[in-house]
């Protein structure tokens, strides 16, 4: 197991990225600008960030839909981030809160951390003991989707569930439009459907971050964005008495959390 202190700086409570963070910054989002018309999209990492990125970009953008403009997703709608809910104080922005299972979240990013200047360990056990214990970027997950979850009266936000989007893209869409007042032609709904599609998105070189991850962290391998973008995956790396241990943690945690959560492809 690396040192996480090398990797990760704690501000606030929450983990941020050490190598190249301006602390200075930090210290003046609280005055950050945010305009009533702007959307969030809110993850924890590893949860469908670059595929909620995307689809927003096709929905908004005609060039990005048509494929006339060539601006990478990343400087359409940039990264931000911030240790909590305190300062998004308008009601009428709009916040989704996109939330995946965590265990196949903290498979995600097992991987992802491999090749990442992120705390990394050779095992998935060692792994999630970082992840239980939220030494990771991006902090306990059970905190992150539970403090929003508590806060949202707060504000006007919508939680989407990664598995419904990969069981029912299209009609997924659909309500994401319907919470952004946005509404799209059949045929341009078809196009945004097409191009947010997992084979479809590896293969576009402005959503599939390969240019960002070769520019910024000097990495030529493909696929760790878009490693496998599917439900259950957990199940190849966990073993049962992981699962269990995982399962009772979970439990205690989340107990009285309304939110339902898909573990498996199969399961409604
Ligand atoms: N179009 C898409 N469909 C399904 N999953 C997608 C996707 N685009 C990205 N993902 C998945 O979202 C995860 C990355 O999340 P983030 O963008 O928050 O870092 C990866 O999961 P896997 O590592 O399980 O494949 C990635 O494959
Ligand atoms: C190494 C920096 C980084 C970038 C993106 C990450 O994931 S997510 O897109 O926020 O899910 C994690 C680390």
């Amino acid at each position: 197991m690396e040192d996480i202190d090398s990797f990760l700086f704690k501000f606030k409570g929450y983990y941020f990225l050490r190598p190249g963070l301006d602390i200075g910054f930090l210290e003046t989002l609280n005055d950050f600008e945010i305009r009533e018309d702007d959307v969030f999209i809110v993850t924890y990492p590893k949860s469908g960030t670059i595929w909620f990125q995307q689809i927003l970009n096709l929905i908004y953008f005609d060039e990005h839909r048509k494929s006339t403009g060539n601006l990478e997703t990343v400087f359409r709608v940039p990264y931000f981030e911030y240790p909590d809910q305190n300062g998004f104080y308008f009601l009428s922005l709009q916040i989704i809160y996109v939330y995946r299972n965590p265990k196949d979240v903290m498979c995600s990013y097992f991987h992802f951390s491999k090749k990442m200047p992120l705390p990394t360990t050779s095992t998935i056990e060692e792994f999630m003991q970082l992840f239980l214990e939220g030494k990771v970027l991006g902090s306990l997950w059970f905190d992150h989707i539970k403090g929003w979850h508590e806060h949202k009266s707060l504000f006007n936000i919508e939680f989407m569930m990664y598995e419904e989007f990969k069981k029912d893209l299209r009609g997924s869409m659909l309500k994401v439009c319907k919470f952004l007042g946005k509404e799209l032609s059949d045929e341009d709904m078809d196009t945004v459907v097409s191009q947010a599609m997992f084979e479809n998105m590896k293969l576009d070189p402005r959503a599939n971050y390969d240019n960002i991850l070769k520019d910024q962290f000097g990495i030529q391998e493909k696929g760790h964005f878009l490693r496998k973008g599917t439900i259950g995956d957990w199940k190849n790396y966990m073993t049962v008495e992981q699962n269990e241990r995982f399962d009772k943690i979970f439990q205690k945690n989340m107990k009285d959390f309304p939110l339902k959560f898909i573990w498996d492809m199969n399961e409604e």
